[in-house]
């Protein structure tokens, strides 16, 4: 059993407010906030001058577990997580094999259990081959069905090229759909003429203009009106353009959506800009597009038309990279930085650390309907993470946690630190050293489980 633990004299950040105060830690929950005194046998935390806020819930990752360890695993990526204050993911179904049966499902949840440092949950694959079968389940007991990373050829989705298969599945489905939104003949159409052009080795900074912006938008705005006709729960997944943001309402409470979205925090970090400097490294799908979408993007989070932030951490090593254009693996490790990505924004005035943690804790844990977490508030998991927002520091390879050993990121100058990150009340990271004393939990999601 986990040990009592007082945090005093934090800045606790929740629910649109910051005060400070005290949270006592018992049994694994939040069992009281307030002033505090250390009654009985309780370890004291002293966090004047820090911020608590609740761990942050990323709500896409693919760290490749089972089948393609050799970029990543459960319990590496997890590690890397909880040293940047997340504590629970959910994780996208492209693993080796693709999780498209129960049973794949199952086994994921079952390595989670012996490996996984945080909280975890994982998303049951649909692609156009397995709808019949995905529909036979009672999806409703499922956090989520999606088709992100399901390349079944060397293209991307094609749930988003099918119209009738999303149809049925919209019909019928009682679960979230959360889609990887590009339209792959065009994507195709693209390649086409650019390989024609240019030859085999083409430019990173030409990833933008093959998977473009129409082919973004045509896909998203397809999906949300199949999904409206169908009041189907459709979530779009990383979101790249300025121009599809004004697909999503933002006059609503997130609660009542049936359509929503996120960014990843690459999208808002990253733009076209980094090419350059950066080539393959930053080759992700859909693709990091101009300066004005950075910036278009991060407005339309502060507006609420964008309802969370997620990482769509997906490593890979860097030999897989270097590669010329069309043979680089897409997608690069972002989980250990996200939050401090976030909180470099927070530094820069660009976001209040309530928007932050709305985004990063509370919204992911609404979207998922998941039990007792996401919030800092009495009876609910000690999922807890302490930040010093003055502690700089340079991301270096010998501070990288991922397995694959590299991140776009190295070099950058971070202001904020995280020090310590609870899970389920066991101090996990406490300034420099683990403590694996306990593996995370399967998230607890829906009604039926509060
Ligand atoms: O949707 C995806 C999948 C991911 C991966 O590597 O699994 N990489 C990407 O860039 N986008």
């Amino acid at each position: 059993m986990n040990q009592d633990i007082l945090i005093k004299n934090a800045s606790i950040i929740n629910e649109g407010r910051s005060v400070v105060g005290d949270v006592r830690i018992s049994n694994g929950r939040i069992q009281k906030i307030g002033t505090l005194e250390p009654e009985g046998e309780v370890r004291v935390i002293d966090a004047t001058g820090k911020v608590l806020l609740p761990g942050i819930i990323d709500a896409q990752v693919h760290f490749r577990d089972p089948g393609l360890t050799h970029k990543a695993d459960l319990y590496t990526e997890s590690k890397a997580a909880v040293v940047g204050g997340v504590t629970s993911f959910i994780d996208m179904p492209n693993t080796v094999p693709n999780t498209l049966s129960l049973e794949r499902l199952q086994e994921k949840f079952d390595i989670a259990a012996g490996k996984s440092l945080a909280n975890y949950s994982f998303f049951l694959g649909v692609n156009g081959d397995n709808i019949d079968e995905v529909l036979a389940m009672d999806t409703s007991q499922l956090i989520g069905v999606s088709d992100d990373g399901l390349y079944f050829t060397k293209k991307g989705n094609l749930l988003a090229d099918s119209p009738e298969k999303m149809e049925k599945l919209f019909a019928n489905c009682k679960s979230i759909i959360a889609i990887h939104s590009e339209k792959e003949e065009i994507v195709e159409a693209n390649e086409e003429a650019f390989r024609e052009k240019y030859g085999e080795d083409l430019p990173a900074k030409f990833h933008p203009l093959i998977r473009s912006e129409r082919g973004c938008f045509e896909a998203t705005e397809r999906a949300i009106a199949i999904a409206e006709k169908h009041k189907a729960r459709l979530h779009i997944l990383h979101l790249t353009t300025e121009a599809e943001t004004h697909l999503f309402r933002n006059d609503i409470p997130l609660q009542e959506k049936n359509i929503t979205t996120e960014v990843s925090v690459h999208h808002l970090w990253f733009s076209d800009r980094d090419y350059e400097r950066l080539g393959m490294r930053i080759k992700w799908n859909p693709a990091i597009k101009t300066e004005a979408d950075r910036k278009g993007l991060l407005k339309s989070l502060l507006e609420d038309k964008i309802d969370l932030i997620t990482t769509d951490h997906a490593p890979h090593t860097l030999e897989e990279k270097q590669q010329t254009y069309f043979k680089s693996m897409s997608g690069a490790p972002m989980v250990q930085h996200s939050l401090n990505c976030m909180l470099e924004f927070y530094k820069q005035g660009l976001i209040s650390l309530e928007k932050l943690v709305e985004k990063m804790c509370h919204n992911p844990a609404i979207l998922y309907d998941m039990t007792h977490r996401g919030y800092i508030r009495e009876g609910y998991y000690a999922d807890l993470v302490l930040v010093d927002l003055d502690s700089p520091w340079t991301v270096a390879k010998d501070n990288i946690l991922y397995k694959c050993g590299w991140s776009p990121l190295e070099g950058t100058l971070f202001q904020t630190q995280v020090t310590h990150t609870f899970v389920n009340g066991n101090l996990i990271y406490d300034s420099g050293t683990f403590h694996e004393q306990a593996y995370g939990l399967p998230i607890a999601f829906g009604s039926k489980s509060k």
